[in-house]
């Protein structure tokens, strides 16, 4: 059939023979895809009419958006942040279509969990998976749970679940408490009264490391200088470290750059031969304690163990096991020092709460004694400040999904109208769930833009009505582990020390929350720098 049309058309068209020329080919063929890219995108256009548009240059997330500052006329990177009371409210809709004219796919963006809940909770037979594209950061290492998708996503989660136990959270908040008193004591603030921390990131960010490197990686991990390596090379610490704050860089500075004489570049390259080699010895020594039985509680030990005791079909291999514990770091590392440094912001701020919150403190934990792990739960008022500071500033801000085939979503109604709508949504549609927008959305928060920790008062730990480790099965498997190195730390800090901002000359703490507490986006979403005095607590 096709033989016989080429052989009419050379008969019909003289020059048809010098016509099929490779170059030809390739055009048509170029052409063809884009005709057909076209009418996808027509029909994601046409079936997401249901919504509000709102135009802009350049799709956010993607080259070039990512490099375009979010003006009137363009969406950047942090859009979701800086238009957050105008987006969804200007638009009398809890969803907005977003076109790019410029560059890039329309996608939707939508501040109702319930919807959030249909997109992002997955499971292994969701319509929604990330696309492949957004998961760049995370498989550096090998696969893992945060990259994996359908049944390869329940066999990671099958192992790495029972790794997030009780003994690892009872370790997390013991190393909490050591590293506290080691930091108090290495920083030299033991013998004084008060304190200036002009960026309460910097120990923030510290602390998170120190405690994935002990309780997530098993390193001995002190707030001094990581200890010499034996064979004179770097210090795994220091490996760890550098692969942790060179993530971005890694991805985009090509390997050869990482052979020239210029040594941040060339610790790239080192930090990661040295931490490869020493991940492939520790999964194989694990291994071996995990067969005698000698255990330790951290989370990489747990991971060999629950992979042990894996039937062989659901094993994970030696880079997968790996993958994962570096996905710890990266998916709890900066997210936990975020929300940490907004809650001694928000501290700073609200000497009331403070007040009300050490008073809590010392009913439960007392003056002296060091605090349990079973005191927990029943420092709900520590856990509220951090979970209000992490509703205002929700570190994963953005849950990036696709649908993978055509499919449908239930919209509920307006807020006093019951009910809700079914629309269709075609296969390749991105669905952005904005989880700023969650988060300042008046259906579930009255005063969105106010710091109210008491919204959480006597919540269930884990209770799902606290949204931004998202929800469901796909939800933060490292929730306990944040929530509980933050009650912790902070229990023990503000029993010590009055938190206070340091202002301006003729400043108020007013205006001092308006400078300070801005959001800024690098991957994830965090506080500008902030600056804040601790003031030794005297106890009667
Ligand atoms: C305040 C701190 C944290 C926040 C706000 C946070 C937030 C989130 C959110 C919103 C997700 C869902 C992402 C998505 O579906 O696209 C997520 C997933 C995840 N988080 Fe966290 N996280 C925090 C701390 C941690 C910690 C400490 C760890 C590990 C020790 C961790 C490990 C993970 C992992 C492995 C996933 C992927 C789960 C999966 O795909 O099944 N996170 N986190």
């Amino acid at each position: 059939m096709a033989s016989s049309l080429v052989e009419s058309l050379r008969f019909r068209v003289p020059w048809f023979d010098s016509a099929i020329t490779p170059a030809n080919l390739l055009l048509v063929s170029l052409g063809l895809l884009t005709l057909r890219q076209i009418v996808r995108l027509l029909k994601i256009y046409r079936s997401s009419s249901h919504f509000p548009t709102t135009f802009t240059a350049f799709q956010p997330f993607v080259l070039p958006g990512l490099l375009v500052p979010t003006t009137s006329w363009s969406t950047g990177f942090d859009w979701h942040w800086i238009r957050r009371f105008q987006t969804y409210s200007n638009n009398n809709n809890e969803t907005v279509r977003l076109v790019p004219l410029l560059s890039g796919i329309p996608g939707l963006w939508t501040s109702n969990m319930e919807i959030g809940r249909q997109i992002a909770s997955g499971g292994h037979r969701s319509s929604f998976i990330k696309p492949p594209e957004s998961n760049g950061v995370f498989l550096q290492w090998g696969m893992n749970l945060a990259a994996s998708e359908g049944l390869v996503w329940r066999k990671h989660r099958r192992v790495v679940g029972p790794a997030f136990n009780t003994e690892l959270y009872k370790l997390v908040w013991k190393k909490t408490m050591e590293t506290y008193r080691d930091m108090v004591e290495v920083e030299g603030w033991k013998n004084k009264d008060v304190v200036d921390i002009p960026v309460i990131q910097a120990i923030t960010l510290k602390f998170a490391f120190l405690l994935i490197s002990s309780c997530g990686f098993g390193f001995p991990s002190t707030w001094d200088a990581p200890p010499q390596a034996a064979d004179g090379g770097m210090p795994v610490q220091e490996a760890l470290k550098i692969v942790a704050d060179t993530t971005i860089l890694h991805l985009v500075v090509p390997k050869w750059l990482t052979y020239l004489p210029i040594q941040k570049l060339k610790d790239i390259r080192i930090s990661r031969e040295r931490l490869s080699g020493f991940m492939h010895e520790q999964v194989a020594e694990r291994k071996a304690k995990v067969a005698a039985g000698d255990l330790s509680a951290d989370a990489f030990t747990m991971l060999v163990k629950a992979n042990q005791d894996e039937s062989t079909k659901y094993q994970l291999d030696d880079a997968e096991l790996i993958g994962n514990i570096f996905l710890f770091m990266f998916a709890g590392h900066e997210t936990t020092a975020h929300s940490l440094a907004a809650t001694f912001g928000y501290m700073a701020i609200h000497q009331d709460i403070q007040d009300e919150v050490v008073e809590q403190i010392m009913s439960v934990v007392g003056p002296d004694r060091d605090p349990h792990f079973d005191d927990y739960s029943k420092l709900d008022k520590v856990l509220a400040i951090f979970y209000e500071a992490a509703r205002m500033f929700p570190a994963g801000h953005a849950l990036i999904r696709m649908a993978e085939e055509d499919t449908v979503l239930t919209i509920p109604n307006p807020v006093g109208e019951e009910g809700s709508q079914t629309i269709p949504i075609p296969k390749g549609t991105e669905i952005i769930v904005d989880m700023i927008g969650v988060q300042y959305n008046p259906r579930y928060f009255p005063d969105p833009h106010m710091y109210k920790p008491s919204r959480w008062y006597g919540l269930p730990t884990d209770s799902e009505l606290f949204t931004a480790f998202s929800v469901g099965p796909r939800a933060c498997i490292g929730r306990r582990f944040a929530t509980v190195e933050a009650t912790c730390l902070l229990a023990l800090l503000l029993r010590d020390w009055k938190v206070l901002p340091i202002l301006r000359d003729g400043e108020t703490k007013e205006e001092w929350g308006a400078r300070i507490m801005d959001g800024r986006i690098v991957i994830t979403l965090g506080v500008s720098n902030i600056p804040i005095q601790l003031v030794r607590r005297t106890r009667v």
